[in-house]
This record gives structure tokens, sequence and C-alpha cells, in this order.
């Protein structure tokens, strides 16, 4: 059994008054749009948001067979690496795949090598170009990971790639990753002009 977590409890604030999740991507709330990329790849959702967006998500996510659990920020505004920790606690499996609800270009495919270079170790994460980590796109034994966002939020630290440090992880390469997915798959939405521009590439 596998896990999709999708961390949605950032303000978007580059995005503007609108909670980026929810945007219409060509007609399709943006959140849904990722659940749609992940769902042929995970058994199950946890989404990871702050309280007062569930009731919006849900509505967003309405509809699909596979279980979904809202699991809320209790501190919030913690930054990404508190909503990764925060979605593992809730996955009742031992791998997850996270997200974050900006990446409209996953790839299915790309998912499913990531749980099977992840089998054994704690983590795989790709790292593409120059020696970017692509942590919201990776799959972790969650609760090594959970735990390890624990230890370094502790530390005082919000840097998302800390906590992966200490894990026994698997790198995947640029090689690797194009074998499954075009390198698009790792753009994330900040702004509307680039939902604007993501539309476009959805035609
Ligand atoms: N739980 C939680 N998730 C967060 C937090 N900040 C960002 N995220 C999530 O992390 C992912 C990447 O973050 P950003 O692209 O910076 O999103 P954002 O913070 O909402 O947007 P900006 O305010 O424009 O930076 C998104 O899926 C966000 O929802 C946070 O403080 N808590
Ligand atoms: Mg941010």
């Amino acid at each position: 059994m596998r896990t999709g977590v999708i961390i949605a409890g950032g303000y978007s604030t580059r995005f503007g008054e609108e909670d980026k999740a929810v945007a219409s991507l060509a007609g399709t709330p943006l959140i849904r749009r990722v659940a749609d990329r992940m769902t042929g790849a995970v058994d199950r959702l946890v989404v990871n948001c702050r309280p007062e967006q569930t009731a919006e998500l849900r509505t967003a996510l309405d509809g699909y067979d596979h279980p979904i659990t809202i699991a809320e920020d209790t501190d919030c505004d913690e930054g990404p690496m508190s909503g990764i920790m925060t979605g593992l606690r809730a996955a009742e499996t031992e791998y997850a795949f996270v997200a974050a609800c900006d990446m409209p270009f996953l790839e299915p495919a790309l998912i499913e090598r990531l749980f099977e270079r992840a089998g054994g170790h704690d983590a795989a994460v790709p790292r593409v170009g120059d020696g970017w980590f692509q942590p919201t796109y990776a799959v972790y034994r969650a609760s090594a990971m959970a735990d390890a966002c624990e230890v370094a939020l502790a530390e005082g630290s919000h840097k998302i790639i800390d906590p992966l440090f200490t894990l026994d992880y698997v790198v995947l390469g640029e090689d690797e990753v194009s074998e499954y997915a075009s390198l698009d798959t790792f753009e994330n939405i900040n702004t509307p002009e680039e939902l604007a521009r993501a539309a476009e590439q959805l035609r």
C-alpha cells in the first residue's frame, strides 16, 4: 500500500489573494490536478493544510475512490518541512510519496520509480540540473522522515533539505529521471502568470 501526501498549507503570497491550491488550472482546481496525477501511483491520499482550508480543499477533491485524510497543521506558517511532517504522520503506510500542491505536471511513472528505488531505504529523491534536490517530489519512509523533520524543526532549521541528509536516501539523477519523465515534471506554480502558462501547456 502506498500513500500520496499533498502539502498545501502555504499562504500563496506570490499568487495573491486566492489560495493557489484551489485556483483553476484549465477548469480544474490545481490541487485536484495534482491528485489526478498521483492517484495512478498510490492507494490513498493525505492532504496537509491549515484548518481554515479544509472545507474548500475537500470540495475541490470530492469524488475520488481513494480514501483522503486531511492532516491539519497545528502550528501554521512553519514552512513546508512542517507540512511534510504533519502529512507523513497521518500516513498509515510504510512509504509515502510527497508533493507540493502546486506541481501539476507530476508523472506517475516517475512516482512509481521513486517507490521502487526507496525500498529498503528511508527516501528516494530526484536531483537534476545543478544539484537541486526535489524534496517535494520524493518518496519517504513516513515515520523516518517525520521524525527527521521533527528533529530539524526542534533545532530551528526550516531548510527543507536538512532532514533528508540525516536519512538513508537514494538519489535519482537526471539520466534516470529522464527515463520516466520530462524535466518539466518539476515545474511548480507560484504566480497567476505561471498558472496561465501551465494552462497553455495543457491545451
Ligand atoms: N503546512 C505548510 N505548508 C507550507 C507552508 N509554506 C509552504 N507550504 C507548502 O509548501 C509547498 C511549496 O511552497 P511555496 O511554493 O512557497 O508555497 P507558498 O508558501 O504557499 O507560496 P508563497 O507564499 O508564494 O511562497 C506548497 O505546497 C505550500 O502549500 C507552511 O508554512 N505550512
Ligand atoms: Mg513559501
